[in-house]
């Protein structure tokens, strides 16, 4: 069996073609353009890199893009005194600061400086606990992402064993959150989880979110499962050139799996797409006007 490829880059595509739509709309009907800041706090190349991207995708569906980047030395109070300008400032929609942050940089404390109904990333304490109580919230951008994808190719979740690798507040909880809102029967693995691939053998659907290149075998996955790789890993080739792979061994995976996200062009494109649609959701609840249905969970 070779499995079917859950191209991210075309979900991405028909999002923020609809992203786009709802921008026009926004500035035609009530004269708003939706506003996103994203703040780099030191120089991390990686990270570098997304921050471009999202700025570039957040200037093409006709969105105002406000990049602030800050020295790898900056304290905590300069950085909390930029949020707070950025949660007065009403051309501001949405306000992402790019993680991990340097050691001496609290990161709750930084995200929970964040407006809530600013937090496009849904990291916000009460964002997090809106979602885990079934409330609306803005909800996280790379599980949001999965989910998507997941619904697009599957359907109905219901009764669906989802087993989710990673428990980081960014992606591997809230995911497991929303998987069990679409009424699946959910398990989460982490790094004290025994006997892995034993547990992986039962899911209908993996989501694996573990930071380690090629992690999840082949093997252990059941015939026909759907696999969403979310892991971004920077392999060195041996002749000096890099490759970006997940966390899922791809090669292996495809030939036992019913469908498969790849690495590049598989969760990393939705998340960029996801950040932009909680922009003008958060714009839209922001001038109490209608959230655009479609954009919706
Ligand atoms: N495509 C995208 O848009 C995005 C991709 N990513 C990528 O996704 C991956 C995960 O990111 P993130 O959640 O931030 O990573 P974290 O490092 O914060 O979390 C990793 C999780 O994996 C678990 N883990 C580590 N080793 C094992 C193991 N041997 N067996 C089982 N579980 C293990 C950890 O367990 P424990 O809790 O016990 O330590 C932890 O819960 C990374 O590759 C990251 O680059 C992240 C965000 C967005
Ligand atoms: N506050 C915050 N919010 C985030 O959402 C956030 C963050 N911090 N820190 C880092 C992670 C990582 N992340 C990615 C987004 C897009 C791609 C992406 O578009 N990847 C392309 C490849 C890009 C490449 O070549 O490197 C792809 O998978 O096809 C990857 C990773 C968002 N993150
Ligand atoms: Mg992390």
């Amino acid at each position: 069996m070779t499995a079917r490829i859950i191209d991210g880059k075309a979900f991405a595509a028909v999002l923020l073609e609809n992203v786009a739509e709802h921008v026009t709309q926004l500035k035609q009907a009530h004269g708003l353009i939706p506003g996103l800041a994203v703040v780099l706090v030191g120089e991390d190349p990686a990270s570098e890199i997304y921050v471009r991207s999202k700025a570039k995708k957040t200037v093409e569906v006709g969105m105002h893009s406000y990049e602030y980047k800050l020295p790898a030395d900056t304290v905590e109070a300069e950085l909390l005194a930029l949020i707070e300008q950025l949660n007065l400032d009403p051309s501001v929609h949405g306000i992402l600061v790019q993680l991990p942050l340097p050691e001496h940089l609290d990161e709750a404390l930084v995200t929970n400086a964040i407006d809530p109904s600013r937090d496009v990333d849904g990291f916000h304490v009460s964002n997090a606990g809106l979602l885990a109580t079934g409330q609306p919230a803005m909800v996280p951008c790379t599980p949001l992402g999965c989910l998507m994808m997941l619904r697009g190719y599957c359907g109905n979740l219901a009764g669906l064993h989802a087993v989710v690798i990673g428990r980081s507040n960014i992606v591997g909880k809230p995911m497991a959150q929303l998987l069990l809102k679409e009424n699946c029967t959910v398990t989460v693995a982490h790094s004290h989880t025994r006997n892995l691939p034993d547990i992986v053998v039962a899911a209908d659907i993996v989501v694996a979110a573990v930071g380690r290149p090629l992690f999840v075998k082949g093997q252990w996955l059941k015939t026909g499962a759907t696999v969403i790789d979310v892991g971004i890993n920077r392999i060195d080739q041996g002749d000096g050139t890099m490759r970006l792979v997940g966390d899922v061994d791809y090669g292996a995976a495809k030939d036992i799996a019913g469908a498969i996200t790849p690495v590049p062009g598989g969760v990393g494109p939705m998340t960029i797409a996801c950040l932009l649609a909680n922009t003008v959701t958060a714009c839209c609840r922001a001038h109490s006007l209608p959230e655009p249905a479609r954009l919706k969970v």
